[in-house]
């Protein structure tokens, strides 16, 4: 099982190229499953959420290719790939694929919309919390599909298609946002979307889907309305830049010390992030091709944070802010409100030396001025890169055991580090 060595105490120096969205890219590519004629993505990150879509898809039916890459990138970086669902030749998404990546779940929605039935396995991912599905049941029974539970799957059928409706969340969801809005773009009919997720990555979505011939308006605000069409056609889409990336090796910036260009990275995907890393004492400073951050001879400073829905700080840059806290010069408090059991890092930092102790969804963080490498182990994607910016700055060697959980959603990360002169080896046994 590969790990990752960190030798920590460098300052980081340089370019790291941004990739695509890993959280863009899944739900356009499955939007690929509306129709039968190509979609070709463009910037998808190699990654291996990425590749494990590529399989599920290819259950169904699509022919997936690629074609090329960003000229300034080595090979192996975000590419343009080819996505024909010519045929649906499968309408269920068995356990053993869907089991490994919550986002899997959501075929559910082009399956449904174009096919008429589904069969999809509960969704597995980051055990971050139960993360149940009753939204997305409660969404597609609103625009009129018939729906079971059994055996663990989600059985669902509309005979005579979906028809278009009011729904209202009872809670914000992205990935049932996702859904019904690719469910709606075939319904019959308006379907309006109130109290919608406002994620970048659902107005990358909407994009797509009104290349591809969807009427939808309103994407990127709480209230949603996708006029039905009976087809959607091929399209040319591009995913948009990683914002949880960017804000990782901003932190990362942040925490270590140097001066990085964020290459290709957009601020106002992130900017409440953007804004609590300049509360720390960094400078951040947008640029025409994307962000540099900065921070040279200052401490940290501690800066309270609670995760909320976008525009709010993000989820996923929660466990990474966590390790930026542990050097900060006094007590921070950072509060989770989306999911209820993220926070599996904190017993892993602590074997760095970090003080941070647990009250319900508010971790206290009280910085120390020196951390210790130790062996950790990844828990999860976000508290697995938490570990790496933790090690970037301990004193002697960090070894991040379980790096499976890395790869699901950074690309080359070891590659882009050291390009800036951090030490960081991938080692394989
Ligand atoms: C692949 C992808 O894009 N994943 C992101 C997506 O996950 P995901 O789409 O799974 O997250 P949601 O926005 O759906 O979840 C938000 C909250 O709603 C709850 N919920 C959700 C659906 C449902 O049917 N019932 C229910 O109770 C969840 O358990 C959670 O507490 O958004 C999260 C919140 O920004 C991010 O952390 C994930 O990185
Ligand atoms: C939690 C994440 O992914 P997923 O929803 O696929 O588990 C994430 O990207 O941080």
């Amino acid at each position: 099982m590969d790990r990752i060595r960190i030798t920590g105490g460098r300052k980081l120096e340089g370019v790291i190229p941004i990739s695509g969205a890993k959280n863009a890219a899944l739900p356009l590519m499955i939007a690929s499953l509306l129709t039968r004629e190509t979609l070709t993505l463009e910037n998808v990150p190699d990654l291996a959420d990425v590749n494990q879509l590529i399989k599920i898809l290819g259950n169904h039916g699509v022919d997936v290719s690629v074609n090329g890459r960003r000229g300034s990138q080595k090979e192996g970086y975000s590419r343009t790939v080819n996505f024909t669902a010519g045929e649906i030749v499968d309408t269920t998404a068995p356990y053993e694929l869907v089991s490994k990546m919550r986002a899997s779940f959501w075929v559910i929605g082009p399956l449904i919309a174009r096919m008429g039935e589904a069969k999809v396995s509960l969704p597995g991912g980051c055990a971050i919390g139960t993360r149940p599905v009753d939204l997305f049941l409660e969404g597609l029974a609103a625009l009129g599909a018939e729906i079971d539970v059994d055996n663990g799957y989600v059985v669902t059928r509309a005979r005579h298609g979906l028809k278009g409706n009011r729904f209202v969340f009872p809670k914000i969801s992205v990935g049932a946002t996702h859904v019904l809005m690719m469910a709606a773009s075939l319904a019959r009919g308006e379907t309006v979307l109130e109290n919608a997720a406002r994620e970048p990555e659902i107005v990358n979505l909407a994009e797509c889907l009104t290349l591809m011939g969807a009427k939808i308006s309103g994407a990127g605000t709480s209230r949603i309305v996708i006029e039905g069409v009976d087809t959607l056609s091929g399209a040319t889409c591009k995913i948009i830049p990683d914002r949880i990336e960017t804000g990782t090796y901003a932190m990362a910036v942040a925490m270590a010390g140097g001066d990085v260009v964020l290459e290709g990275a957009r601020p106002e995907l992130l900017q409440s992030a953007l804004d609590v890393i300049a509360q720390t004492g960094a400078e951040i400073t947008p640029l025409n091709h994307g962000i540099r951050v900065r921070r040279n001879g200052h401490g940290i400073e501690p800066v309270d944070v609670t995760t909320e829905p976008f525009p709010g700080f993000p989820t996923d840059l929660q466990a990474q802010f966590m390790g930026l806290m542990t050097m900060s010069k006094g007590r921070s408090r950072i509060t989770e409100t989306i999911f209820e059991n993220r926070f599996m890092h904190v017993q892993e930092l602590a074997r760095l030396g970090a003080h941070i102790t647990l009250a319900g969804q508010t971790a206290v963080v009280d910085g120390v001025s020196k951390l210790k490498g130790a062996p950790v182990m990844a828990t999860d994607l976000r508290a697995s890169v938490s570990l790496v910016i933790a090690g970037l700055a301990a004193e002697g060697e960090t070894v991040v055991n379980r790096i499976y959980h890395l790869d699901r959603g950074f690309e080359r990360l070891e590659e882009k580090l050291s390009g800036c002169g951090a030490l960081v080896e991938r080692v394989s046994d």
